[in-house]
C-alpha cells in the first residue's frame, strides 16, 4: 500500500491489574474479539497483538495479562514476565485503571515499567460514574502519585473518547511505514485463538469453582472435507473439578464446546467439528516443562 511520508507505526503496551478492562478496550479498538474477556479477574494469560491501521497510523497492540501483585505460583511468574518483556519493546503504554478506583495495587504495577517509556492513564468505565463532578479531583490526585505523560477517560465498552485515545497515542509513535498487512488483525495463529475461546467459555459457563489454574491445550486442529476439525484438552489440577466442568450428563461441557464452536466458525468462516475433553494434569501449574510446552516460554 502507498503510505504518506508522515505515517507513523508503532507497538503498545496495554496494562493494569485485572478486571479494569483491558480485554474489552483492545476489542473495541481494533473492532474485532480477538482477546477474550470475561467478568472473572485474569483471564487474559497471553501476549496478543492487536493490529489497527488507518490512513496515518498503524497501531499494533500488545495486550498483557492481570499482573499478578498477591499470589506467587510457577504460573504466575512466568505470566510477570511475558508482562515485564512486553513493556521493553513498546513505544508507549496505556495504563488502564478504573475511574475513582487507584490504590496501591495500581501503584505496585506502575513500579514495575522501565522510566523511559511514556504512559498514557486510561480511565476506564466513565459510563458507571454517577457523579461526574468527582472525576476530576480523582484524575488531579492520580497525577500527583505516579509519572504519566498524558491521562484519557474512556469507555471502552461504550466506545466513549476511543478517538481521542487514538489520536493521544498517535503522537507517541514513530514515524515509519506499516510493519503489517493493513487487513492483519493478530499475529495469533488461529490455532491459538480457538484456545482462548474454549478459556473464555469455561470461564463464563463455570462458577466460582473452576480456578484459575485451568488451561486448553488444542492437539489438533485440521481442514478436512470441507469442515474445520478441532480436538482440544481442558487441563485441570483435581478431579472434582474435572467433574464440574463437565456437569451432569455432561451437559456443561456441552455447553461450552457448542458455544465455543459458534465462536469458532465466526473466526474461520468455516464448518466447525469440535472436540473437547478435559483431563486432570495434578500440579501442571508449577511445572515449567508443561508451561514451556503450552506456550509460556
Ligand atoms: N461498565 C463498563 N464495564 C466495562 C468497561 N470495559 C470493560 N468492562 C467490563 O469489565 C469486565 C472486565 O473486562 P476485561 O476486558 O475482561 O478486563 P481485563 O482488564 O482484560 O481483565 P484481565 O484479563 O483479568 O486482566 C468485563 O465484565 C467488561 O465487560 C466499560 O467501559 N464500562
Amino acid at each position: 500500500m502507498t503510505t504518506p511520508a508522515n505515517f507513523r507505526t508503532g507497538y503498545i503496551a496495554i496494562i493494569g491489574r485485572p478486571n479494569v478492562g483491558k480485554s474489552t478496550l483492545l476489542n473495541k479498538l481494533v473492532e474485532q474479539k480477538i482477546s477474550i474477556t470475561s467478568r472473572k479477574a485474569q483471564t487474559t494469560r497471553f501476549r496478543i497483538n492487536g493490529i489497527l491501521t488507518d490512513q496515518q497510523t498503524q497501531f499494533v497492540f500488545v495486550d498483557t495479562p492481570g499482573f499478578q501483585t498477591h499470589y506467587s505460583s510457577g504460573l504466575n511468574t512466568a505470566m510477570n514476565r511475558v508482562v515485564t518483556r512486553s513493556m521493553q519493546e513498546v513505544n508507549v503504554i496505556l495504563f488502564v485503571i478504573e475511574a475513582l478506583h487507584f490504590d496501591q495495587r495500581d501503584i505496585t504495577v506502575f513500579k514495575i515499567i522501565p522510566d523511559n517509556i511514556p504512559i498514557i492513564l486510561v480511565v476506564n468505565k466513565i459510563d458507571k460514574l454517577t457523579d461526574k463532578n468527582r472525576l476530576l479531583p480523582f484524575l488531579n490526585e492520580v497525577a500527583q502519585q505516579v509519572k504519566i505523560s498524558d491521562i484519557i477517560p474512556v469507555s471502552a465498552m461504550h466506545k466513549i473518547q476511543l478517538p481521542e485515545l487514538l489520536n493521544t497515542i498517535r503522537n507517541y509513535l514513530p514515524i515509519s511505514q506499516p510493519l503489517y498487512n493493513k487487513n492483519e488483525i493478530t499475529d495469533r495463529s488461529e490455532r491459538f485463538l480457538v484456545g482462548e475461546f474454549i478459556r473464555e467459555k469455561l470461564f463464563r459457563l463455570v462458577g466460582d469453582e473452576i480456578p484459575y489454574s485451568t488451561s486448553v491445550v488444542v492437539d489438533q486442529f485440521k481442514f478436512e472435507d470441507n469442515v474445520c476439525k478441532i480436538y482440544a484438552t481442558i487441563l485441570v489440577d483435581k478431579p472434582n473439578q474435572k467433574a464440574i466442568i463437565i456437569g451432569k450428563k455432561g451437559e456443561k461441557l456441552k455447553q461450552i464446546a457448542s458455544q465455543a464452536r459458534k465462536d469458532m466458525e465466526l473466526l474461520l468462516g468455516e464448518k466447525v467439528y469440535l472436540e473437547v475433553w478435559v483431563k486432570v494434569k495434578s500440579g501442571w501449574a508449577d511445572s515449567e516443562s508443561v508451561l514451556r510446552n503450552l506456550g509460556y516460554e
